[in-house]
Parts: C-alpha cells; sequence; structure tokens
C-alpha cells in the first residue's frame, strides 16, 4: 500500500502542493487529472521520491519513502518520466537491460534476460531489439521507455508503477495498448499512479481518479463520481457533455465546440497582416 498523508511542497514562498493526502492499494490503478501547472508531475516525482515533500510523508508498505536504501526502492517502484532523455547510442535491448541494473552486479542472469523479453512482446517492440534508439520515432522511443520501466518491476508483485503522461506522443491503437498494459499489471496486483491528460482514457481504465487543482487534491473517486460536467468545468473551465457508454457503463466526456469571437480574433491580428503586406510589396 501508498500512503500519502499532507503532503505540502514549497517552492520559495509559493505553494505547488497543498495538503494532499490519500492511499493506493495493490491492484488498484489511479488516474491524476488537473489543468497544465495544477501540480501533477510534483506529485508523481515526490510519491517516486526523487522530490522530497517541504513537509508531510508518503508510506510505500509501511516504510517511510525516505529510509529506503536506493537499490532497495528501486525494486519497489518505477517511473515512466514525460520526458525521458538518452543521447548516447544505445540499442532498444540495452535500454532494456537499463531496468534491470537494480537486479544484478556485473552480469544480467536468465530472470533478467527473460523480463527484457517478455516486456519487449508485451509493448509490441521486440521487431525494434537490434536498432539503435536514437534512430527510433518519437513514439517508439516512448514505447522502449515503456518497457524498460515495466522491466524493472517485472518480477516484483505488488510494486508501484508510477507514469507521467505515458500516452502523450503515441497514436490511438498504442494509447490504448499502453492504459491496458497497466490495468493488467495492476489487475495482477501492482499499485498503478498514472498522470493522464485523455479523459476518456482515465474513465476507461482507471479504478478511481485524483482530480488536482492549484496544487490542492479537489475530489478523489471512481470516474463515474469524478467526471462530471460540473467537476470538470471546475477543474478545466471547459463545458463538456458526459455520456454513458451503454455496454461498459464508462462515463464519455465529448467536450464543447468552442467559438472564438471572430471580429475580435481578426481584430487582433489585422496589425500582422499590414506588417506582412509592407514586407512583400
Ligand atoms: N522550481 C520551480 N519554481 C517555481 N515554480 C515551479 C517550479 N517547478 C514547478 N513550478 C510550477 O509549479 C506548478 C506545477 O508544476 P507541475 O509540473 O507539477 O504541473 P503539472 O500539473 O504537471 O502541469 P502540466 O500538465 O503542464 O505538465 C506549475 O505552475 C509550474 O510552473
Amino acid at each position: 500500500m501508498l500512503t500519502a498523508t499532507a503532503l505540502n511542497y514549497k517552492v520559495g514562498k509559493h505553494y505547488l502542493l497543498r495538503d494532499i493526502s490519500f492511499q493506493i492499494r495493490p491492484g488498484e490503478l489511479l488516474a491524476v487529472l488537473g489543468a497544465n501547472g495544477a501540480g501533477k508531475s510534483t506529485l508523481i516525482n515526490i510519491l517516486s521520491g526523487e522530490k522530497k515533500p517541504t513537509s508531510g510523508k508518503v508510506l510505500l508498505f509501511d516504510k517511510e519513502l525516505s529510509s529506503y536504501l536506493p537499490q532497495e526502492l528501486a525494486k519497489k517502484r518505477t517511473i515512466l518520466q514525460q520526458h525521458n532523455s538518452v543521447h548516447l547510442n544505445f540499442s532498444v535491448n540495452e535500454v532494456l537491460l537499463m531496468g534491470r541494473y537494480p537486479h544484478f552486479r556485473f552480469r544480467p542472469d536468465i530472470k533478467d534476460l527473460i523480463a527484457v523479453e517478455e516486456a519487449m512482446e508485451v509493448c509490441g517492440i521486440s521487431h525494434l531489439v537490434d536498432r539503435s534508439y536514437l534512430s527510433l520515432s518519437g513514439g517508439e522511443q516512448q514505447r522502449v521507455q515503456y518497457a524498460r520501466v515495466l522491466c524493472q518491476i517485472w518480477d516484483q508483485p505488488e510494486s508501484l508503477l508510477l507514469m507521467d503522461e505515458p500516452v502523450a506522443a503515441l497514436d490511438p491503437q498504442y494509447q490504448q495498448q499502453t492504459m491496458a498494459i497497466a490495468r493488467a499489471f495492476s489487475q495482477r496486483g501492482y499499485m498503478v499512479i498514472a498522470v493522464l491528460h485523455e479523459i476518456n482514457l482515465a474513465a476507461q481504465y482507471a479504478d478511481r481518479i485524483l482530480m488536482l487543482k492549484g496544487g490542492r487534491k479537489w475530489l478523489d473517486g471512481t470516474p463515474v463520481e469524478v467526471l462530471t460536467p460540473s467537476h470538470i468545468y471546475a477543474i478545466f473551465s471547459t463545458e463538456v457533455d458526459v455520456m454513458v457508454n451503454k455496454r461498459t457503463l464508462q462515463p464519455i466526456v465529448i467536450p464543447k465546440q468552442i467559438n472564438l469571437d471572430i471580429n475580435r480574433f481578426n481584430s487582433l491580428f489585422y496589425p500582422v497582416a499590414i506588417d506582412h503586406t509592407e514586407v512583400t510589396t
């Protein structure tokens, strides 16, 4: 179990997170939603131990996160960051083996090699095994990074999988696949926390949704409880219709189209058009 209690995070006098408390149990998938700048990445980085809260604490399996040794923690939790940078010319196979570094001293053993092979297969990247990581497309790199973090906890049931915008560069097929894998992990007893901007993926795959607003916890509940037009308006200042998928009974969120005031829009751009004309004549 992971328990966050009264988390605050301050930079100077500015609170990025304020009084956040929640729990997640093995077997659950929690989606974290919130507007840009709401504090989602800050929260994920505190839960991973990369940032220390200004006050409050995080218990992972009844032990404070800060009291884990780095290698011990690396076997209990993994994080798929929003931006992953690999600048050296590693092969895909080598990138995945990095996920196993906490598990071996000098050479990977058969368990590590099996984890790499199985994670590649699950993520549909086996055909990329010998490719140079730097030669891959953005979406392919993201899938390789996903496989790498899964390798890290492949044989560590009940551990914690943290993901910050895991589907940002992915096409619809791989968005669904990424979330389906995350759900399969949660169903095997892992705890999964995913920061998402895609509300409908949260509706489809999350057991619970934690909504943040201005660094505070706004709501924590099931998708049906949380994804109402009024809650979504309060968080995203966006009007939506919420339908129900008759087959799955999950909510489907449909944003209403925004119509700009065209006269105001044109008046803002008119001076630029004049400049352009002067340059080209
Ligand atoms: N070191 C810092 N100093 C000052 N402000 C910061 C610092 N780091 C983050 N912030 C601010 O804290 C707020 C929360 O940042 P965070 O990255 O957690 O947001 P987020 O919810 O993940 O946003 P997004 O959806 O845009 O990725 C933002 O307004 C950000 O500009």
